[in-house]
Protein backbone atom coordinates (compact mmCIF):
# COMPACT_ATOMS: atom_id res chain seq x y z
CA UNK A 1 0.00 0.00 0.00
CA UNK A 2 1.77 3.52 -0.73
CA UNK A 3 1.98 5.19 2.57
CA UNK A 4 1.21 9.34 2.40
CA UNK A 5 0.75 9.84 5.90
CA UNK A 6 3.62 8.35 7.45
CA UNK A 7 6.39 11.43 6.33
CA UNK A 8 6.40 15.37 6.82
CA UNK A 9 5.34 16.95 3.61
CA UNK A 10 8.73 17.98 3.48
CA UNK A 11 10.35 14.47 3.37
CA UNK A 12 8.28 13.02 1.30
CA UNK A 13 9.86 11.88 -2.31
CA UNK A 14 8.15 12.67 -5.15
CA UNK A 15 5.32 9.64 -5.60
CA UNK A 16 4.36 10.49 -2.19
CA UNK A 17 3.57 13.83 -3.03
CA UNK A 18 1.68 12.69 -6.22
CA UNK A 19 -0.19 10.74 -3.86
CA UNK A 20 -0.75 13.33 -1.62
CA UNK A 21 -2.21 15.32 -4.21
CA UNK A 22 -4.62 13.12 -5.05
CA UNK A 23 -5.99 11.89 -1.51
CA UNK A 24 -6.68 16.20 -1.64
CA UNK A 25 -9.15 15.84 -4.44
CA UNK A 26 -10.39 12.58 -3.54
CA UNK A 27 -12.62 13.64 -1.19
CA UNK A 28 -14.14 16.55 -3.40
CA UNK A 29 -14.84 13.88 -6.24
CA UNK A 30 -16.44 11.71 -3.69
CA UNK A 31 -14.05 9.03 -5.09
CA UNK A 32 -14.80 5.39 -3.90
CA UNK A 33 -12.14 3.64 -2.11
CA UNK A 34 -11.32 1.07 -4.88
CA UNK A 35 -11.24 3.66 -7.59
CA UNK A 36 -9.03 5.52 -5.13
CA UNK A 37 -7.09 2.82 -4.88
CA UNK A 38 -6.64 1.69 -8.53
CA UNK A 39 -5.29 5.25 -9.18
CA UNK A 40 -2.56 5.21 -6.42
CA UNK A 41 -1.33 2.32 -7.73
CA UNK A 42 0.86 1.94 -11.17
CA UNK A 43 -0.83 -0.70 -13.73
CA UNK A 44 2.37 -1.69 -15.01
CA UNK A 45 6.29 -1.49 -14.02
CA UNK A 46 9.16 -2.53 -15.47
CA UNK A 47 13.19 -2.41 -14.33
CA UNK A 48 15.86 -3.25 -16.71
CA UNK A 49 19.41 -3.69 -15.48
CA UNK A 50 21.62 -3.80 -18.94
CA UNK A 51 24.89 -3.79 -19.92
CA UNK A 52 26.83 -0.81 -22.25
CA UNK A 53 29.96 -1.56 -23.75
CA UNK A 54 31.85 1.85 -22.78
CA UNK A 55 33.99 3.38 -25.48
CA UNK A 56 37.11 2.46 -22.68
CA UNK A 57 36.04 -1.48 -23.41
CA UNK A 58 34.44 -1.96 -19.92
CA UNK A 59 31.49 -2.99 -19.38
CA UNK A 60 29.08 -1.00 -17.20
CA UNK A 61 25.53 -2.16 -16.34
CA UNK A 62 22.76 0.50 -15.92
CA UNK A 63 19.51 0.76 -14.89
CA UNK A 64 16.29 1.86 -16.22
CA UNK A 65 12.66 1.70 -15.83
CA UNK A 66 9.26 2.19 -17.89
CA UNK A 67 5.70 2.66 -15.58
CA UNK A 68 2.76 3.06 -17.03
CA UNK A 69 0.39 4.46 -14.48
CA UNK A 70 -2.92 4.37 -16.07
CA UNK A 71 -4.37 3.21 -19.16
CA UNK A 72 -7.91 3.78 -19.08
CA UNK A 73 -8.00 6.82 -21.47
CA UNK A 74 -5.73 5.39 -24.22
CA UNK A 75 -2.34 4.31 -24.87
CA UNK A 76 0.12 4.96 -22.15
CA UNK A 77 2.57 8.65 -22.95
CA UNK A 78 5.07 10.32 -21.69
CA UNK A 79 8.50 11.36 -21.31
CA UNK A 80 11.85 9.51 -21.16
CA UNK A 81 14.65 11.15 -18.54
CA UNK A 82 18.33 10.58 -18.49
CA UNK A 83 19.15 11.53 -15.05
CA UNK A 84 21.90 10.22 -12.19
CA UNK A 85 19.61 10.67 -9.75
CA UNK A 86 15.91 9.21 -11.28
CA UNK A 87 14.80 6.35 -8.99
CA UNK A 88 11.40 4.20 -9.20
CA UNK A 89 9.49 6.80 -7.36
CA UNK A 90 10.36 9.65 -9.12
CA UNK A 91 9.24 7.77 -12.61
CA UNK A 92 6.26 6.54 -10.29
CA UNK A 93 5.16 10.30 -9.99
CA UNK A 94 5.77 11.50 -13.29
CA UNK A 95 3.96 8.61 -14.43
CA UNK A 96 1.36 9.69 -12.96
CA UNK A 97 1.25 13.28 -13.15
CA UNK A 98 1.33 12.72 -16.80
CA UNK A 99 -1.88 10.76 -16.61
CA UNK A 100 -4.01 13.33 -15.26
CA UNK A 101 -1.86 16.07 -17.32
CA UNK A 102 -3.32 14.17 -20.58
CA UNK A 103 -6.80 13.84 -18.97
CA UNK A 104 -7.15 17.54 -17.90
CA UNK A 105 -5.79 18.96 -21.68
CA UNK A 106 -8.49 16.31 -22.84
CA UNK A 107 -5.93 14.12 -25.01
CA UNK A 108 -6.90 10.33 -25.70
CA UNK A 109 -3.86 8.91 -23.47
CA UNK A 110 -2.97 7.64 -20.41
CA UNK A 111 0.01 8.26 -18.32
CA UNK A 112 3.78 6.73 -18.49
CA UNK A 113 7.33 7.88 -17.23
CA UNK A 114 10.61 6.14 -18.06
CA UNK A 115 13.92 6.81 -16.56
CA UNK A 116 17.86 5.56 -17.19
CA UNK A 117 19.88 5.92 -14.58
CA UNK A 118 22.89 7.95 -16.02
CA UNK A 119 24.45 11.07 -16.57
CA UNK A 120 24.80 12.22 -20.16
CA UNK A 121 27.06 14.72 -20.10
CA UNK A 122 29.74 12.12 -18.93
CA UNK A 123 28.98 9.68 -21.83
CA UNK A 124 30.14 9.98 -25.38
CA UNK A 125 27.85 10.35 -28.12
CA UNK A 126 28.26 7.02 -29.21
CA UNK A 127 28.13 5.73 -25.40
CA UNK A 128 24.39 7.28 -25.37
CA UNK A 129 23.76 6.01 -28.43
CA UNK A 130 24.14 2.42 -27.09
CA UNK A 131 22.29 2.86 -23.96
CA UNK A 132 19.48 4.11 -25.43
CA UNK A 133 19.49 1.46 -28.34
CA UNK A 134 19.82 -1.11 -25.30
CA UNK A 135 17.76 0.24 -23.52
CA UNK A 136 14.60 0.12 -25.77
CA UNK A 137 15.38 -3.30 -26.42
CA UNK A 138 14.89 -4.44 -22.80
CA UNK A 139 11.46 -1.87 -22.67
CA UNK A 140 9.98 -3.22 -26.02
CA UNK A 141 8.03 -5.71 -24.46
CA UNK A 142 5.67 -2.29 -23.07
CA UNK A 143 6.47 0.37 -25.92
CA UNK A 144 4.52 0.96 -29.02
CA UNK A 145 2.21 3.39 -31.02
CA UNK A 146 -0.82 1.55 -29.86
CA UNK A 147 0.27 0.61 -26.06
CA UNK A 148 3.20 3.39 -24.86
CA UNK A 149 4.72 6.20 -26.58
CA UNK A 150 7.98 7.41 -25.28
CA UNK A 151 8.88 11.51 -25.60
CA UNK A 152 11.91 13.04 -24.92
CA UNK A 153 12.23 14.94 -20.95
CA UNK A 154 15.04 16.47 -18.90
CA UNK A 155 18.30 14.57 -20.47
CA UNK A 156 17.37 13.16 -22.99
CA UNK A 157 16.58 15.37 -26.99
CA UNK A 158 15.47 14.31 -30.71
CA UNK A 159 18.47 12.74 -31.32
CA UNK A 160 17.60 10.27 -28.44
CA UNK A 161 14.32 9.20 -29.40
CA UNK A 162 15.28 8.94 -32.99
CA UNK A 163 17.44 5.93 -31.80
CA UNK A 164 14.86 4.54 -29.80
CA UNK A 165 12.30 5.05 -33.10
CA UNK A 166 15.21 3.31 -35.16
CA UNK A 167 15.66 0.75 -32.53
CA UNK A 168 12.13 -0.62 -32.24
CA UNK A 169 11.78 -0.44 -36.22
CA UNK A 170 14.51 -2.91 -36.80
CA UNK A 171 12.83 -5.09 -34.24
CA UNK A 172 9.20 -5.08 -35.58
CA UNK A 173 10.96 -5.06 -39.40
CA UNK A 174 9.40 -1.89 -40.54
CA UNK A 175 9.62 1.92 -39.93
CA UNK A 176 7.13 2.75 -36.72
CA UNK A 177 7.18 6.71 -36.52
CA UNK A 178 4.18 6.75 -34.17
CA UNK A 179 5.91 5.12 -31.79
CA UNK A 180 7.54 7.86 -30.41
CA UNK A 181 6.83 11.57 -30.13
CA UNK A 182 9.67 14.61 -30.11
CA UNK A 183 11.30 12.89 -33.14
CA UNK A 184 13.43 15.07 -35.96
CA UNK A 185 10.73 16.48 -38.33
CA UNK A 186 13.17 14.60 -40.94
CA UNK A 187 11.89 11.59 -39.95
CA UNK A 188 7.96 11.83 -39.09
CA UNK A 189 8.50 14.94 -35.81
CA UNK A 190 6.10 17.73 -35.54
CA UNK A 191 6.77 21.12 -36.30
CA UNK A 192 6.25 23.03 -33.05
CA UNK A 193 7.29 20.40 -31.23
CA UNK A 194 10.96 21.64 -29.60
CA UNK A 195 9.06 24.76 -28.49
CA UNK A 196 5.58 23.19 -27.95
CA UNK A 197 6.17 23.08 -24.00
CA UNK A 198 7.71 26.72 -23.47
CA UNK A 199 4.69 28.02 -25.96
CA UNK A 200 2.14 26.48 -23.67
CA UNK A 201 3.83 28.24 -20.58
CA UNK A 202 3.58 31.30 -21.98
CA UNK A 203 0.09 30.41 -23.12
CA UNK A 204 -1.20 30.13 -19.88
CA UNK A 205 0.66 33.15 -18.29
CA UNK A 206 -1.15 35.36 -20.67
CA UNK A 207 -4.25 33.82 -19.85
CA UNK A 208 -3.58 34.01 -16.31
CA UNK A 209 -2.32 37.58 -16.40
CA UNK A 210 -5.19 38.54 -18.61
CA UNK A 211 -7.48 37.23 -16.04
CA UNK A 212 -6.06 39.29 -13.51
CA UNK A 213 -6.10 42.22 -16.12
CA UNK A 214 -2.80 42.33 -16.30
CA UNK A 215 -0.11 42.01 -19.13
CA UNK A 216 2.65 40.06 -20.55
CA UNK A 217 4.59 43.40 -22.02
CA UNK A 218 6.56 44.50 -19.69
CA UNK A 219 6.19 41.67 -17.24
CA UNK A 220 9.47 40.84 -15.13
CA UNK A 221 10.12 37.10 -15.77
CA UNK A 222 12.20 34.47 -14.02
CA UNK A 223 13.09 31.29 -15.37
CA UNK A 224 15.00 28.27 -13.78
CA UNK A 225 16.74 25.96 -16.16
CA UNK A 226 17.24 26.60 -19.18
CA UNK A 227 17.10 23.31 -21.29
CA UNK A 228 14.13 22.21 -23.71
CA UNK A 229 10.95 23.60 -21.53
CA UNK A 230 12.59 27.17 -20.04
CA UNK A 231 14.98 28.07 -22.57
CA UNK A 232 12.05 27.88 -24.98
CA UNK A 233 9.85 29.74 -22.62
CA UNK A 234 12.60 32.50 -21.77
CA UNK A 235 12.60 33.14 -25.85
CA UNK A 236 8.69 33.00 -25.77
CA UNK A 237 8.10 35.40 -23.08
CA UNK A 238 11.12 37.77 -24.32
CA UNK A 239 9.42 37.79 -27.93
CA UNK A 240 5.85 38.68 -26.36
CA UNK A 241 7.75 42.06 -24.68
CA UNK A 242 7.81 40.83 -21.47
CA UNK A 243 11.07 41.39 -19.54
CA UNK A 244 13.48 38.12 -18.87
CA UNK A 245 15.50 39.28 -16.01
CA UNK A 246 17.12 35.92 -15.20
CA UNK A 247 17.61 32.81 -16.08
CA UNK A 248 19.87 29.91 -14.56
CA UNK A 249 20.87 26.30 -15.55
CA UNK A 250 22.78 23.83 -13.14
CA UNK A 251 25.78 25.21 -13.52
CA UNK A 252 24.80 28.60 -12.34
CA UNK A 253 22.21 31.82 -13.04
CA UNK A 254 21.96 35.49 -14.72
CA UNK A 255 20.54 38.28 -13.99
CA UNK A 256 19.70 42.37 -14.80
CA UNK A 257 17.02 43.89 -13.67
CA UNK A 258 16.69 45.68 -16.79
CA UNK A 259 16.18 42.58 -18.96
CA UNK A 260 18.72 40.52 -20.38
CA UNK A 261 18.91 40.25 -24.56
CA UNK A 262 17.20 36.87 -24.70
CA UNK A 263 18.65 36.17 -28.47
CA UNK A 264 22.19 36.92 -27.35
CA UNK A 265 21.75 34.59 -24.05
CA UNK A 266 21.06 31.69 -26.00
CA UNK A 267 23.62 32.17 -28.50
CA UNK A 268 26.34 32.56 -24.98
CA UNK A 269 24.43 29.23 -23.97
CA UNK A 270 24.90 27.24 -26.95
CA UNK A 271 28.84 28.15 -27.38
CA UNK A 272 30.29 28.11 -23.90
CA UNK A 273 27.59 25.45 -22.50
CA UNK A 274 25.97 27.50 -19.44
CA UNK A 275 24.39 30.71 -18.91
CA UNK A 276 26.67 31.37 -16.40
CA UNK A 277 29.23 34.19 -16.66
CA UNK A 278 27.33 35.94 -19.48
CA UNK A 279 28.40 39.52 -19.86
CA UNK A 280 26.62 42.31 -18.77
CA UNK A 281 24.75 40.38 -15.95
CA UNK A 282 25.23 39.37 -12.25
CA UNK A 283 25.77 35.85 -11.63
CA UNK A 284 22.86 34.83 -9.20
CA UNK A 285 22.57 30.56 -7.89
CA UNK A 286 20.17 28.54 -8.27
CA UNK A 287 18.65 29.00 -5.37
CA UNK A 288 18.56 33.05 -4.93
CA UNK A 289 16.86 32.98 -8.65
CA UNK A 290 13.78 31.55 -7.12
CA UNK A 291 14.01 34.98 -4.72
CA UNK A 292 14.24 37.73 -7.51
CA UNK A 293 11.58 40.26 -7.17
CA UNK A 294 9.52 39.68 -10.27
CA UNK A 295 6.14 39.11 -11.81
CA UNK A 296 6.36 35.81 -12.88
CA UNK A 297 8.20 32.63 -12.01
CA UNK A 298 9.04 29.51 -14.07
CA UNK A 299 10.78 26.76 -12.20
CA UNK A 300 11.77 24.67 -15.09
CA UNK A 301 14.33 22.47 -13.63
CA UNK A 302 13.54 19.65 -11.22
CA UNK A 303 11.17 18.71 -8.80
CA UNK A 304 11.16 20.17 -5.48
CA UNK A 305 12.91 23.63 -5.62
CA UNK A 306 10.41 25.98 -3.85
CA UNK A 307 9.74 24.08 -0.52
CA UNK A 308 8.83 25.51 2.93
CA UNK A 309 11.83 26.73 3.57
CA UNK A 310 12.00 29.59 0.41
CA UNK A 311 8.49 30.06 -0.16
CA UNK A 312 7.83 32.60 2.54
CA UNK A 313 10.69 34.89 0.47
CA UNK A 314 9.26 34.05 -2.72
CA UNK A 315 8.68 37.68 -4.59
CA UNK A 316 6.45 36.81 -7.35
CA UNK A 317 2.90 37.25 -8.01
CA UNK A 318 2.53 34.19 -10.01
CA UNK A 319 4.22 30.69 -10.58
CA UNK A 320 4.04 29.27 -13.25
CA UNK A 321 5.39 25.40 -12.78
CA UNK A 322 7.49 24.47 -16.43
CA UNK A 323 8.72 21.61 -14.75
CA UNK A 324 7.06 19.09 -13.11
CA UNK A 325 6.81 18.78 -9.14
CA UNK A 326 8.62 21.73 -8.43
CA UNK A 327 6.63 22.82 -5.44
CA UNK A 328 6.26 20.85 -1.73
CA UNK A 329 2.92 20.41 -1.03
CA UNK A 330 3.73 22.95 1.92
CA UNK A 331 5.19 25.21 0.10
CA UNK A 332 1.68 25.36 -1.86
CA UNK A 333 0.15 26.37 1.10
CA UNK A 334 2.24 29.07 2.02
CA UNK A 335 2.49 30.33 -1.62
CA UNK A 336 -1.82 29.95 -1.64
CA UNK A 337 -1.84 32.16 2.03
CA UNK A 338 0.48 35.31 0.77
CA UNK A 339 -1.91 34.62 -2.51
CA UNK A 340 0.46 34.07 -5.09
CA UNK A 341 -1.15 32.39 -8.02
CA UNK A 342 0.45 29.08 -8.93
CA UNK A 343 0.00 27.85 -12.47
CA UNK A 344 0.45 23.58 -11.60
CA UNK A 345 2.72 21.80 -13.61
CA UNK A 346 -0.09 19.18 -15.22
CA UNK A 347 -1.61 22.58 -17.11
CA UNK A 348 1.39 24.87 -16.76
CA UNK A 349 3.57 22.30 -19.15
CA UNK A 350 1.00 20.21 -20.76
CA UNK A 351 1.67 22.42 -24.40
CA UNK A 352 4.43 19.53 -24.55
CA UNK A 353 2.66 16.70 -24.34
CA UNK A 354 -0.50 17.83 -26.64
CA UNK A 355 1.97 18.76 -29.61
CA UNK A 356 3.02 14.83 -28.83
CA UNK A 357 -0.61 14.01 -29.76
CA UNK A 358 -0.30 15.80 -32.47
CA UNK A 359 3.02 14.69 -33.69
CA UNK A 360 1.42 10.63 -33.84
CA UNK A 361 -1.81 11.48 -35.16
CA UNK A 362 0.25 12.93 -37.84
CA UNK A 363 2.43 10.03 -38.12
CA UNK A 364 -0.60 7.93 -38.05
CA UNK A 365 -2.51 9.91 -41.03
CA UNK A 366 1.33 10.08 -42.67
CA UNK A 367 -0.27 13.57 -43.37
CA UNK A 368 1.85 16.63 -41.58
CA UNK A 369 0.90 20.15 -40.49
CA UNK A 370 2.37 23.36 -41.04
CA UNK A 371 3.68 25.11 -37.64
CA UNK A 372 1.06 27.64 -37.54
CA UNK A 373 -1.80 24.72 -37.81
CA UNK A 374 0.23 23.25 -34.77
CA UNK A 375 -0.02 26.49 -33.15
CA UNK A 376 -2.97 27.62 -33.36
CA UNK A 377 -4.39 23.82 -32.51
CA UNK A 378 -2.34 24.07 -29.32
CA UNK A 379 -3.60 27.20 -28.86
CA UNK A 380 -7.44 26.19 -28.71
CA UNK A 381 -6.11 23.12 -26.75
CA UNK A 382 -4.44 25.28 -23.79
CA UNK A 383 -7.38 28.40 -23.96
CA UNK A 384 -10.04 25.32 -23.06
CA UNK A 385 -7.96 23.52 -20.26
CA UNK A 386 -7.14 27.09 -18.83
CA UNK A 387 -10.96 27.81 -18.56
CA UNK A 388 -12.40 24.24 -17.43
CA UNK A 389 -9.75 24.16 -14.36
CA UNK A 390 -10.44 28.11 -13.94
CA UNK A 391 -13.87 27.39 -13.71
CA UNK A 392 -13.27 24.21 -11.46
CA UNK A 393 -11.78 26.35 -9.36
CA UNK A 394 -14.78 28.79 -8.78
CA UNK A 395 -17.24 25.79 -8.79
CA UNK A 396 -15.22 24.28 -5.89
CA UNK A 397 -13.34 27.58 -4.33
CA UNK A 398 -9.79 25.50 -4.49
CA UNK A 399 -6.75 26.69 -5.60
CA UNK A 400 -5.72 25.82 -9.41
CA UNK A 401 -3.43 22.99 -8.62
CA UNK A 402 -6.78 21.57 -6.82
CA UNK A 403 -9.11 22.31 -9.57
CA UNK A 404 -6.88 20.44 -11.80
CA UNK A 405 -6.66 17.61 -10.23
CA UNK A 406 -10.79 17.71 -10.28
CA UNK A 407 -10.88 18.35 -13.63
CA UNK A 408 -8.29 15.16 -14.51
CA UNK A 409 -8.68 12.81 -11.39
CA UNK A 410 -13.01 12.93 -13.13
CA UNK A 411 -12.07 12.58 -16.61
CA UNK A 412 -9.91 9.08 -15.82
CA UNK A 413 -12.48 7.82 -13.05
CA UNK A 414 -14.97 8.19 -15.59
CA UNK A 415 -13.32 6.15 -18.21
CA UNK A 416 -12.56 3.80 -16.02
CA UNK A 417 -15.97 3.60 -14.65
CA UNK A 418 -17.37 3.37 -17.73
CA UNK A 419 -15.20 0.58 -19.26
CA UNK A 420 -16.26 -1.32 -16.57
CA UNK A 421 -12.58 -2.26 -15.14
CA UNK A 422 -12.99 -0.45 -11.41
CA UNK A 423 -15.95 -0.55 -9.28
N1 LIG B 1 10.72 18.35 -22.49
C1 LIG B 1 9.41 18.45 -22.38
O1 LIG B 1 8.70 18.52 -23.38
C2 LIG B 1 8.75 18.54 -21.06
C3 LIG B 1 9.48 18.66 -19.88
N2 LIG B 1 8.81 18.86 -18.70
C4 LIG B 1 9.53 19.05 -17.45
O2 LIG B 1 10.29 20.26 -17.53
C5 LIG B 1 11.46 20.16 -16.72
C6 LIG B 1 12.68 20.44 -17.57
O3 LIG B 1 12.72 19.50 -18.63
P1 LIG B 1 13.53 19.77 -19.98
O4 LIG B 1 13.60 21.22 -20.25
O5 LIG B 1 12.97 18.87 -21.00
O6 LIG B 1 14.96 19.23 -19.56
P2 LIG B 1 16.38 19.61 -20.20
O7 LIG B 1 17.28 18.50 -19.86
O8 LIG B 1 16.23 20.03 -21.61
O9 LIG B 1 16.78 20.91 -19.37
C7 LIG B 1 16.88 20.94 -17.98
C8 LIG B 1 17.47 22.27 -17.59
O10 LIG B 1 17.50 22.37 -16.17
C9 LIG B 1 18.83 22.67 -15.75
N3 LIG B 1 19.02 22.10 -14.43
C10 LIG B 1 19.27 20.83 -14.09
N4 LIG B 1 19.41 20.73 -12.76
C11 LIG B 1 19.21 21.96 -12.26
C12 LIG B 1 19.23 22.50 -10.97
N5 LIG B 1 19.44 21.76 -9.90
N6 LIG B 1 18.98 23.83 -10.84
C13 LIG B 1 18.75 24.59 -11.93
N7 LIG B 1 18.74 24.14 -13.18
C14 LIG B 1 18.97 22.85 -13.33
C15 LIG B 1 19.73 22.10 -16.81
O11 LIG B 1 20.99 22.70 -16.83
C16 LIG B 1 18.91 22.46 -18.06
O12 LIG B 1 19.12 23.81 -18.39
C17 LIG B 1 11.41 18.75 -16.12
O13 LIG B 1 10.74 18.82 -14.88
C18 LIG B 1 10.56 17.98 -17.12
O14 LIG B 1 9.94 16.86 -16.55
C19 LIG B 1 7.46 18.95 -18.65
C20 LIG B 1 6.72 18.81 -19.77
C21 LIG B 1 7.29 18.52 -21.06
O1 LIG C 1 5.46 14.69 -24.90
C1 LIG C 1 5.19 13.77 -24.17
O2 LIG C 1 4.68 12.73 -24.55
C2 LIG C 1 5.49 13.81 -22.69
C3 LIG C 1 6.21 15.02 -22.20
C4 LIG C 1 6.48 14.83 -20.75
O3 LIG C 1 7.24 13.96 -20.39
C5 LIG C 1 5.80 15.63 -19.77
O4 LIG C 1 4.81 16.30 -20.10
O5 LIG C 1 6.19 15.59 -18.59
Amino acid sequence: MPETMMTTAEEMNSYQIALRQLENVAGILKLDAGTHAILQHPKRELTVHFPVKMDNGETQVFTGYRVQHNTSRGPAKGGLRFHPETDIDEVRALAMWMTWKCAIVNIPFGGAKGGVVCDPSKLSLGELEHLTRRYTSEISLLIGPDSDIPAPDVGTNGQVMAWLMDTYSMHAGHTVPAVVTGKPVSIGGSEGRIDATGLGVVMVTQQAARAQGRKLEGARVVVQGFGNVGGAAARIFHSRGAKVVAVSDYLGGVYNPDGLPIPELVAYSKANGSVAGFPGSEPVTNSEILELPCDILVPAALQNQITSSNAGKIRARMVVEGANGPTTPDADDILRERGITLIPDVLANAGGVTVSYFEWVQDIQSFFWSESQVNHRLGRVMTRAYEEVSAAAQTHNVDLRTAAYVVGVARVAEAAKMRGIYP
